[in-house]
């Protein structure tokens, strides 16, 4: 027995100095420098996934290492605008297989997941129908009646002696949420205004660190998903019914009964199935629309948020924005899609400097060589081995020093061209600059829906502006979504809105209390009645 053990023993320690040894003697990214954790195991990404500080970690580790740095066994991660060119522009590259793991149950992907190139193509197209700028043109008069809905909600805080504390994480989460379930499904979800239609959303909140784990820490999935499905099967069950209600209602309708993805893909579909290219409209219903929900509801609901977050603790930027808007528009009804919202440079610099300091999708983009390529594939003069996987960290670039001077200060103005005069030295960082602005990542597995959520962000900021002015709330209640003094590295800057990265950020606050200007309101009213 004693044998048994001793030979037990032997192996376990044989087999740990090999995958010891092969990790940091033999493999072919022993030279690149990174964290020990990191070079030896992807328990280092994944324990930071569970604690959804990825991207600090990843911003830490840059301080530390460099440029480049092993942070998993076969994962390089950049910090420069030359990765970013030779990663996301690059015609060799894929992404990564690990997305496979943001698949609804593992099954057929959509167009996010979508590895095979011509697959994503055909998907891609479908998708950027509905969500094309001539499309939102449709679309802006159902996102208006939902940001109305979300002015109305803040209205209904303003007591003239005891205003509430609003959280505005649940108030744009759920307007965000609204609006892609109108685009994807012309569904009504009402998340804004009914308690018990919140489920979608709580899923995803739910569901997007235990993704994310696996994405980071692939291992993983196979022990804990079971896990994850058998303790979630009650809300898993609630929530594919919901959906499947949903689907169900929409396809009794006539196709063009709404302006959705769906009146726009069967549209299609009629023109024949050979157009479509062998996509069915179940499948673009099951995959697609939930993708949509997802990623698109989760990331708008984020910057705006994050928008509030800034102009409550930033006085200057508030008040020019302020004083943009009011003097722009003359109206609330007038804040549309238009010149006249394109003439207000100031808050479109608002909303880039809210999207570099608080990306809604913080941490690191991956992808791998495509597999069918037979060029090696080169990052920034590194020659990559098959297999890896390379990425830039959204939030690392965009808080490098190097094309975003003083990144922790939150300095609309930098978006503003001719505030000063330039140089070619100035003019050389400004373009630096404008290319390491990548929140809505870069190339043909970029932000499909850009247009939406600059619309969107667009009008819900300008729009409450232009009822309300607003603070932070005081006392305590002001700091939650801040960071504090004394707290881990990172979650120590007071005047920094806190992300949890989940691939999908996830945060709390800002709490602020609004007082609605004048009678504007009045105006307000009419035009949701
Ligand atoms: C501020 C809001 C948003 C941000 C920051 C954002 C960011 C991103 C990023 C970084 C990606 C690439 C993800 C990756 O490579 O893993 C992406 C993909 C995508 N986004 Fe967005 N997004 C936003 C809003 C939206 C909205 C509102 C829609 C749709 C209405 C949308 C549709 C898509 C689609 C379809 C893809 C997949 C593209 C592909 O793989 O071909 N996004 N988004």
């Amino acid at each position: 027995m004693d044998t048994i053990f001793q030979y037990i023993v032997c192996f376990i320690i044989a087999l740990f100095v090999a995958v010891v040894g092969n990790r940091l003697v033999i493999h072919p990214l022993r030279a690149y420098p990174g964290p020990l954790l990191g070079r030896l195991t992807n328990g280092y990404a994944g324990w930071h996934a569970i604690k959804g500080d990825v991207h600090l970690m990843t911003y830490r580790d840059h301080l530390k290492y460099g440029p480049v740095v092993r942070q998993a066994p076969n994962r390089l991660v950049f910090n420069t605008l030359a990765a970013v060119q030779d990663i996301y522009l690059s015609p060799l590259i894929a992404k990564a297989p690990i997305y496979t793991f943001t698949r609804f149950r593992g099954v057929t992907p959509s167009v996010f997941t979508a590895l095979d190139k011509p697959d994503h193509r055909r998907r891609r197209r479908a998708v950027g129908q509905a969500i094309s700028e001539r499309s939102m043109r449709s679309f802006e008069p159902t996102m208006l009646s939902q940001i109305d809905v979300f002015l109305l909600q803040l209205l209904r805080s303003c007591r003239p002696n005891q205003p509430q504390v609003v959280d505005m994480t649940p108030r744009c989460k759920y307007l965000a949420m609204d609006i892609i379930g109108h685009l994807a499904f012309g569904h009504a979800f009402r998340t804004q205004t009914d308690e018990t239609l919140r489920l979608i959303p709580r899923a995803f909140a739910g569901l997007n660190p235990v993704v994310y784990l696996f994405m980071n820490w692939p291992k993983t999935h196979r022990l804990v998903d079971p896990a994850v499905q058998w303790l979630l099967r009650a809300r898993v069950g609630a929530f594919r019914r919901v959906l499947a209600g949903v689907v169900s209602d929409r396809m009794a309708l006539p196709r063009d009964a709404k302006h959705d993805l769906y009146s726009l893909v069967a549209t299609d579909e009629r023109v024949g199935q050979a157009q479509l290219e062998g996509i069915r409209r179940s499948e673009i219903w099951g995959r697609r629309v939930f993708f949509l929900m997802r990623v698109c509801g989760t990331t708008t609901g984020t910057a705006i948020c994050s928008v509030f977050y800034y102009l409550s603790r930033y006085s200057a930027a508030y008040a020019r924005l302020a004083s943009e808007i009011r003097t722009t528009f003359s109206s609330g009804s007038e804040i549309r899609q238009g010149p006249q919202l394109a003439s207000c440079k100031y808050l479109r610099a608002v909303i880039d400097e809210t999207l570099r300091i608080c990306p809604p999708t913080p941490g690191v983009m991956w992808r791998e060589k495509d597999p069918l390529s037979p060029e090696p594939l080169v990052v920034d003069g590194h020659v990559i081995p098959p297999g890896t996987l390379v990425g830039v960290g959204t939030y690392s670039l965009m808080h490098n020093p190097e094309y975003f001077p003083e990144p922790f200060s939150f300095r609309p103005q930098r978006w503003l061209d001719g505030a000063v005069e330039e140089g070619p030295k100035e003019k050389e960082a400004r373009t630096a600059m404008r290319r390491a602005f990548i929140p809505f990542s870069l190339g043909d597995r970029g932000c499909a829906g850009k247009a939406v959520a600059y619309l969107e962000m667009s009008l819900t900021v300008a729009k409450t502006l232009w009822y309300f002015d607003f603070e932070k709330a005081p006392a305590e209640a002001g700091d939650v979504g801040s960071g504090r003094r004394g707290a881990t590295e990172g979650r120590d800057r007071p005047d920094e809105y806190q992300l949890h990265d989940s691939f999908m950020a996830d945060h709390q606050g800002p709490n602020l209390v609004f007082r609605a200007r004048a009678d504007y309101w009045g105006d307000l009213i009419k035009t949701s009645e």
